[in-house]
């Protein structure tokens, strides 16, 4: 198991009156992984924790292993941060910006320009480098943020919506981008989104966040595959299948329960299983009239966990 990117324990964190974070605790091991959640849900302020931009006020925070309060410029040499809103100077050319922060996170003047290159070409800025940044569009704008947050050579990186306000072209080029960074380049990633469809795109996990809390967590693609739970309809002598069909799932440890929408329910559909149900059913004359699978997409996880239909 890698040293989690980022671990959260019953941290809490108050703005006035607002609970931004609200007991929060956490582990997060993927190599890429989404932060999805309302406006408001926290996602900015467990990035900037994560960060030491601020301060719980209570609970611990570990990036990377490293006690985010107590080794802080550690944890700003492993990490790279991509934040939402505009921050970069407008007079300067991306050149000039990627040079000067790569200097003053540690890198000698030789390192910094060779960097610079390197993450200006993998973000697509090599031609226009040199230009000021206030001739920009928006998606080069945020092409030069990443590329500033991967210049020192970061072991994870955490973007704060990284396709927030882009065209859809914009959007592609820069969800084609993240999803390099952890599968090609070896980079962690904890990128925060509204937006499922580019947490699946791009990472391997989604974290749900409501109200400060964590209100799911799922890989984006099933481990279960097409071996998941089924429900099964049936027509003809249902006890009597099933009786015979019992078994067969017990020795591969599958339970059988009458199913809510279907007649019967599987908790697991091995290939072994499912040959067994179509083998029984034409030994005792019993049509199968459908096979779905009963796992829970991930769109009516997450919806759920948000809250969107005002749970
Ligand atoms: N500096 C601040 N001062 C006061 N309240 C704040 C501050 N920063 C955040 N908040 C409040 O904390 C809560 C969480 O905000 P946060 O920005 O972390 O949410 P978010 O999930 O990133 O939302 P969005 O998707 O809108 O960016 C919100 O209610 C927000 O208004």
């Amino acid at each position: 198991m890698p040293t989690p990117a980022l671990q959260c324990q019953a941290v809490r964190l108050r703005f006035g009156e607002v609970l931004a974070l609200d007991d929060l605790t956490l582990d997060v091991t993927a190599p890429a992984t989404g932060l999805l959640g309302a406006n408001g849900a926290g996602k900015s302020t467990l990035l900037r924790s994560a960060l030491g931009l601020i301060r719980p006020d209570a609970g611990s925070v570990r990036v990377l292993g490293h006690d985010v309060t107590a080794e802080r410029s550690e944890v700003r040499r492993r990490v790279g941060f991509m934040p939402e809103h505009p921050c970069l100077p407008v007079d300067m050319s991306a050149q000039d910006v990627c040079v000067h922060l790569a200097r003053l996170r540690g890198l000698g003047r030789r390192d910094a320009v060779r960097r610079t290159s390197e993450v200006l070409f993998a973000v697509g800025l090599e031609e226009e480098r040199r230009r000021p940044l206030g001739t920009y569009s928006l998606g080069m704008q945020q092409r030069t943020k990443l590329a500033q947050a991967l210049v020192h050579g970061p072991e994870l990186v955490l973007l704060d919506e990284p396709t927030s306000g882009l065209d859809p072209a914009g959007r592609e080029e820069m969800l084609a981008i993240v999803r390099r960074l952890s599968r090609d380049l070896g980079i962690r990633v904890v990128a925060s989104s509204h937006v499922l469809d580019d947490i699946e795109r791009t990472c391997d996990e989604v974290v749900v966040l409501r109200a400060g809390r964590l209100a799911a967590q799922r890989p984006v693609r099933s481990e279960q595959g097409a071996a998941g739970p089924v429900e099964i309809s049936v027509t003809g002598d249902v006890a009597g299948f099933a009786a015979a069909l019992h078994p067969v799932a017990e020795a591969h440890g599958v339970r059988l329960a009458p199913g809510p929408t279907g007649d019967l329910a599987l908790s697991a559909s091995p290939d072994a299983v499912l040959d067994a149900v179509r083998d029984l059913a034409v030994a005792r004359g019993v049509g199968i009239t459908r096979i779905r699978s009963a796992a829970r997409g991930l769109e009516d996880v997450v919806v759920d966990a948000m809250g969107v239909h005002g749970g």
